[in-house]
């Protein structure tokens, strides 16, 4: 947990507070209910100061959060078990016939958190790039479970700052038959920007994050991972 020493850090947000109020998006958009414990891992996160080591840290924390409650976006259905008594229990059990699909280099970050839930899930990849001048994205490199088109996807990507990358990640799903409300995107942080021009271009995918805001962390990838 963070020290009073975070406090500071709050304050230098505060001239953009009137930008934090969260529009509604409606329901294809979930964001992660928030807490002072959600808030302080966001806050971390966006601090300059945070020390790689510590960035690391909490945003895994932050990724399972998110993931555990993308998960909770997936069909489950009703099974019976019988307890050590002998008595019978109504319970869910998750639905098989699911994957990941991670947007390199970000999205691999959230893999572990996919993993440490679903350990033997399959894991697909994309590789989106984006020109430095004009933010068109292109792609290049696409791997996927053959059987992609059956299964529910969901999709990793921590940052949507414009939303493109997403949006060429998608299209790409799209073109190997996966349909759109087959999708559920696990995502961090997003712009009101990214979150209007994604849901604009794919009306029927579920979104989950864990902010909308209108400045997007884009040093996620860089202080992550330790590489430019
Ligand atoms: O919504 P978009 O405008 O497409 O942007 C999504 C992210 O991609 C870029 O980072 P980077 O190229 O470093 O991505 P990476 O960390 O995944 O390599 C950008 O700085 C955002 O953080």
């Amino acid at each position: 947990m963070g020290s009073a020493g975070d406090i500071p850090c709050l304050g230098m947000m505060l001239p953009d507070a009137k930008h934090d109020v969260v529009e509604d998006f409606g329901e294809k958009l979930k964001v992660l209910p928030t807490n002072d414990q959600i808030k302080e891992l966001q806050t971390i996160l966006r601090d300059r100061n945070t020390t790689r080591h510590d960035f690391k840290f909490y945003a895994d924390r932050l990724i399972r959060l998110v993931v555990e409650e993308s998960l909770n976006q997936l069909p489950f259905s009703k099974c019976v078990v019988t307890t050590p008594t002998g008595a019978k229990y109504q319970g869910l059990q998750y639905q098989k016939g699911n994957c990941g699909v991670s947007i390199v280099r970000s999205g691999e970050a959230m893999e572990q958190g996919l993993r440490d839930c679903c350990r033997s899930i399959r894991i697909g990849k994309i590789l989106v790039e984006s020109d430095a001048d004009t933010h068109e994205a292109r792609v290049v490199y696409a791997r996927f479970p053959e059987d992609i088109s059956k299964r529910k996807v969901l999709l990793m990507y921590p940052i949507m700052s414009t939303g493109n990358t997403v949006i060429k990640a998608v299209a790409v799903l799209k073109e190997h038959n996966v349909a759109e409300e087959n999708i559920i995107l696990s995502n961090l942080f997003c712009t009101p920007f990214a979150a209007k021009s994604v849901m604009a271009a794919y009306p029927q995918m579920q979104i989950l994050t864990s902010e909308v805001h209108h400045v997007a962390p884009n040093h996620f990838g860089q202080k992550y991972f330790g590489t430019d």
